[in-house]
């Protein structure tokens, strides 16, 4: 049992779906999965497991930034035998060619995070990217559904509010989609521990509009990424 899951052996799925949001978790389990169970509670981040098309398929709340998702990447992968994580998360577009509720997957990840500075002494800038197979499948899955995705690298922060809006320019010019606070965390965890990772997001803040979704739509109706994402995790 883990010290931060702590769900019995056998509980979660090999493949997982992991928005930032818990209660983002129990509306993905309540709306897609078939028997959906939750096998835990602890500190409020909840995780169910339950079936996809038949497939089983784990949706497991990661909480907000990098030290939060590390934490529940680790587990799930050394504790819980995970094979396949799909982050489903909200994003900030940077790009005045993306509109709110556009659905992204990330290809690559940038960081201000110093975790991979720590990893890897200060002496290599690591480039954690997503697993080409299910960034290949997510793309395939997505355009049979006749849904938009589009696909480019992305920035992950340990900042929501910046002092630095002009970096977000400058990442822009070179052809960063968007911001959120997870992906280069759980590429490099899936990485290092043998496993196969992908972030796909939806806009949910328009930076450079000043655009915004509301707390429930970020939590109740980003249908489209989810639908991707499971199709692609049961691949
Ligand atoms: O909607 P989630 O998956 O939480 O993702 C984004 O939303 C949170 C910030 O509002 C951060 O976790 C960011 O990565
Ligand atoms: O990290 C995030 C997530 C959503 N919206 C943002 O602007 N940033």
């Amino acid at each position: 049992m883990s010290t931060h899951i702590g769900a019995e052996p056998g509980e979660i799925a090999e493949r997982v779906l992991m928005p930032g949001d818990p209660l983002r978790a129990k509306w993905i389990a309540e709306t897609y999965l078939e028997d959906a169970r939750c096998y835990t509670t602890v500190r409020g981040m909840l995780g169910f497991t339950g079936r996809w098309k038949g497939v089983e398929v784990s949706v497991q709340g990661s909480g907000m930034g990098m030290p939060s998702a590390s934490i529940y990447a680790h587990e799930l992968i050394n504790e819980y035998g995970v094979k396949t994580l799909i982050r489903v998360g909200s994003c900030g577009a940077l790009r005045e060619d993306l509109q709110l509720r556009d659905v992204i997957a990330a290809i690559g990840s940038s960081t201000d995070s110093n975790m991979n500075r720590m990893r890897f002494d200060g002496l290599i800038d690591y480039a954690p990217v997503a697993d080409f197979g299910l960034l290949r499948t997510s793309v395939e899955v997505a355009e049979r559904a006749g849904i938009t995705m589009h696909v480019g690298p992305i920035l992950a922060a340990d900042a929501f509010y910046t002092d630095r809006p002009d970096l977000y320019d400058t990442l822009a010019d070179y052809g960063v989609l968007a911001v959120e606070m997870e992906s280069a965390a759980l590429y490099t965890i899936a990485a290092r521990f043998k496993a196969r990772a992908l972030t796909i997001l939806t806009v949910s803040d328009h930076i450079k509009t000043g655009e915004k979704t509301t707390a429930a739509e970020r939590e109740q109706t980003f249908s489209q990424m989810v639908e991707v994402a499971l199709d692609t995790v049961i691949a």
